[in-house]
């Protein structure tokens, strides 16, 4: 691979189509250095797949969101990509990979082929496999795509996308199951009280600790023209903070570039 993106796009909601061949959909897989997070600089194998349950307004991979597109594609199959890679870090991210059961199976399998495995995941759904870190981006207020900030449509899947968007017991079985950063979106100093109030929730609702180095900042921004405007600010509010930073240093790079 890379995957062609020449599939039509389907909208994998309501579907159970992964469920009943085993298969993936699969809308890329490439190698980069991982961009975010504590192991931004590592390089790594990326498989996207297609599909989410939410549509966040900034989705920076409007292809696997706002409008999925695809080719199905066997675990097996996946996994002989990869191999063609010299990579020892496989990052699994989307749309949303954990709503697909064929995700587990990959994440299996990776782990008894002695990959470290990233989980790139908006916190909605707890897999049943084994993962090494969990990256998860929960949701803030600021994401939902009223009818002002819908890049589709009016507004159609803000209700949606508000009532998923953030589940405390969930989130909680994630932090207590696995090795896990919580990343941040910020699209400013308006967003800070809700970060505040959920990690406050979710240290309560743990059993595992939360600790403010898992606490990740992270500017939104899908360009470099975009985050010059977002970085600076989210910057000085983790120092303010005492949360963690992280770039996107794959935007700084190749900015939006396809397969990187
Ligand atoms: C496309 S998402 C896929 C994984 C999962 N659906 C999620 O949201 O975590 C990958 C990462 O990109 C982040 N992201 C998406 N759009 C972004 C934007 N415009 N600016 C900054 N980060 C963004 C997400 O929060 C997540 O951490
Ligand atoms: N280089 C690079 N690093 C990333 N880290 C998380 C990504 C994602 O889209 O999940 C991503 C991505 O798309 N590219
Ligand atoms: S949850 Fe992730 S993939 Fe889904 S719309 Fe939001 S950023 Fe995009
Ligand atoms: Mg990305």
């Amino acid at each position: 691979m890379p995957v062609a993106n020449d599939a039509p796009g389907v909208d994998i909601e309501g579907t159970d189509a992964d469920a009943e061949t085993g298969d993936l959909p699969i809308n890329e897989l490439f190698q980069s250095l991982q961009g975010e997070g504590r192991l931004a600089g590592v390089p790594s194998v990326f498989v996207r797949t297609s599909g989410c349950n939410l549509r966040c307004w900034f989705c920076d991979s409007y292809h696997t969101s706002w409008e999925p597109t695809h080719n199905w594609v066997t675990v097996d199959d996946v996994l002989a990509a990869i191999e063609e890679y010299d990579a020892g870090h496989v990052v699994l991210t989307g749309g949303e990979p954990l709503i697909h059961d064929a995700s587990a199976d990959l994440l299996e399998r990776l782990a008894d082929r002695g990959y470290h495995t990233t989980v790139e995941t908006n916190g909605t759904v707890v897999p049943n496999a084994p993962i090494d870190l969990a990256s998860v981006s929960p949701k803030l207020a600021s994401s939902t795509p009223t009818a002002e900030r819908d890049p589709d449509g009016d507004g159609e899947w803000a209700d949606r996308h508000e009532e998923r968007r953030l589940d405390l017991p969930t989130l909680a079985e994630l932090v207590e199951t696995y090795d896990t950063q919580l990343k941040f979106v910020v699209t400013g100093r308006e967003d800070m009280a809700e970060i505040e109030r959920l990690v406050e929730r979710l240290r309560d609702a743990a059993s595992t600790r939360v600790r403010d180095d898992d606490v990740l900042l992270m500017p939104e921004g899908q360009t470099r023209d975009q985050l010059e405007a977002t970085r600076t600010e989210v910057a000085d509010l983790a120092l303010e903070y005492g949360y963690r930073y992280t770039p996107r240093l794959h935007v700084d790079l190749w900015n939006d570039a396809p397969g990187t």
